[in-house]
C-alpha cells in the first residue's frame, strides 16, 4: 500500500499493492494498521456504504457536522467517478480549496477524505457503484452541505451542466459563503 499526499492538508490517495498470478489478482483493500502507520490518521471505520448511480448523477457536496463529523475512505467498484474533496475547516491552511481524482475499479485508487471536508462525486460512466467507509455513524440531523456549483469554489465536475442529475436536497444546498459546515 502506498499513499500520496494531495494538495489538501490531511487528504490522501491510497494505492494498493497488487499481487498478480495465473489466477488473477489479489490486494488488500483496507488494512487498519498500515493505513494508520502511513497516514497518521484514525483508521477505525464503523460504517460501510454503497451507492449505485447512472451517468450524470452528482452527489454532493456533503459532510456531517460537529461531534458527528465523518472521515471517509472512498472508492469505485464499477464504472468511473470523478471524486471531489473540499477542505471546509476554517483553521486549515487549505480551507476553501478542492481536489478531484478519477476513481475506477481499474486504477483501484481510494481517496481519504478527512473529517471537516465536504465530499461529492460525479458519475462519468454509464453507471457506477461507489463504496466508502466512514469513521462515524450516519446522523441525519448533523448533515451539512455546500452547493455543487458554488461560485467561490469553482469545482470542475467533468460533466456538462445539462447532463447533471441531482437530488432536490443537493439542488437546494446552501452556498459556501453561508458556512453550513
Ligand atoms: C448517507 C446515508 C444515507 N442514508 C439514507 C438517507 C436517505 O433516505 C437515503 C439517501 O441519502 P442521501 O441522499 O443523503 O445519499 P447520498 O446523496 O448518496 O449521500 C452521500 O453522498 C456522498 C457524496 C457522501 O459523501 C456521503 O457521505 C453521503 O452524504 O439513504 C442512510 O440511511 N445512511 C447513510 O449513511
Amino acid at each position: 500500500m502506498k499513499i500520496k499526499q494531495t494538495p489538501l492538508k490531511d487528504c490522501y490517495i491510497i494505492e494498493p499493492t497488487i499481487f498478480e498470478d495465473d489466477r488473477g489478482y489479489f490486494f488488500e483493500k483496507f488494512n487498519e494498521k498500515k493505513f494508520e502507520e502511513l497516514t497518521g490518521m484514525n483508521g477505525h471505520f464503523v460504517q460501510d456504504n454503497i451507492s449505485k448511480s447512472s451517468y450524470g448523477v452528482l452527489r454532493g457536496l456533503h459532510l456531517q457536522k460537529g461531534e458527528h463529523a465523518q472521515a471517509k475512505l472512498v472508492s469505485c467498484l464499477e464504472g468511473k467517478v470523478w471524486d471531489v474533496a473540499v477542505d471546509l475547516r476554517e483553521d486549515s491552511s487549505t480551507f476553501g480549496k478542492w481536489f478531484g481524482v478519477e476513481l475506477t475499479p481499474e486504477n483501484k485508487l481510494q481517496l481519504y477524505v478527512p473529517r471537516g471536508f465536504g465530499h461529492g462525486f460525479s458519475v462519468i460512466s454509464e453507471t457506477a457503484v461507489f463504496a466508502y467507509k466512514c469513521d462515524n455513524f450516519y446522523n441525519k440531523e448533523s448533515e451539512g452541505s455546500v452547493k455543487y456549483n458554488d461560485k467561490d469554489l469553482q469545482i470542475d465536475w467533468k460533466l456538462e451542466e445539462k447532463d447533471m442529475i441531482l437530488s432536490e436536497k443537493d439542488e437546494n444546498a446552501p452556498s459556501f459563503a453561508d458556512k453550513n459546515f
